[in-house]
């Protein structure tokens, strides 16, 4: 083993729910709180809401770029939502994985599934449900950043993105802000310490090494 310190396993925490229910607002505390965690920012074909940044939010991109992509194997995993295709850059989760980096991603339940299989020891998925029908609609109104009929559609499709609850690993229902987010929280510091992650240290001592920094 080299003198340098040995890399822990980074996590890939999967969240996920139907839109509206909080996962963009979860994600972006768990962000403000761990800046370490990096964020998987998509490549999607829909076009920007307004005050969203192309690389920052997602990587805009025609469908024939999207399509281009896809042939050239450059997605971990692509899918179809909402009419429109989203997909997350196979570069991205290699380096974040080869350096042992922890990535937050917020996509839906085929990408969860796709980077299950494909990453299954490192994942880990998070499924956000809301306290109900109603308050799913309130939000998506409240948030104004969508017309009628794109609510609508949002909605409907609401009750079979929620159907797939049984592929998660955990589950929120996102009520209360703050409680939701403790248990997000909980989850994402509970990840730091699944053993693999920490299995270096416990080697480390049991070698005989001082307890390094790491
Ligand atoms: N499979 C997959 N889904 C994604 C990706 N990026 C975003 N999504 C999902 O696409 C859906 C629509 O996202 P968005 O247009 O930002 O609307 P929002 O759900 O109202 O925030 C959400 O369920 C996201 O989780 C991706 O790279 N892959
Ligand atoms: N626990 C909560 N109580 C009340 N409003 C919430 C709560 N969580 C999120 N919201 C609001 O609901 C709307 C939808 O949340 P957002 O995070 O954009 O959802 P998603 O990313 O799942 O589509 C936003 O206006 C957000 O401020």
């Amino acid at each position: 083993m080299s003198s340098e310190a040995p890399r822990g396993t980074g996590t890939l925490l999967i969240v996920s729910s139907p839109s509206g229910a909080g996962k963009t607002t979860l994600c972006t505390k768990l962000r403000a709180e761990f800046p370490s965690i990096g964020f998987s920012v998509s490549y999607t074909t829909r076009p920007p809401r307004p005050g969203e940044e192309d690389g920052v939010h997602y990587h805009f991109v025609t469908k024939d770029r999207f399509q281009e992509m896809a042939a050239d194997d450059e997605f971990a995993e692509y899918a179809l939502v909402h009419g429109n295709m989203y997909g997350t850059a196979a570069r991205q989760v290699g380096d974040a994985l080869a350096a042992g980096r922890d990535l937050l991603f917020d996509i839906d339940f085929q990408g969860g599934r796709q980077l299950r299989q494909r990453f299954p020891d490192s994942v880990v998925l998070v499924f956000i449900l809301p306290p109900s029908l109603r308050e799913l609609e309130q939000r998506l109104r409240r948030r104004a950043t969508d017309a009628d009929e794109v609510i609508a559609r949002r909605l409907k499709v609401a009750r079979s993105e929620m159907a797939h609850y049984d592929e998660y690993d955990y589950l929120i229902v996102n009520d209360d802000l703050d409680t939701a987010y403790d248990a997000l929280r909980a989850i994402y510091v509970a990840a730091l310490h699944q053993r693999p992650r920490l299995a270096h240290r416990a080697r480390a001592l049991l070698e005989g090494q001082e307890a390094l920094p790491w």
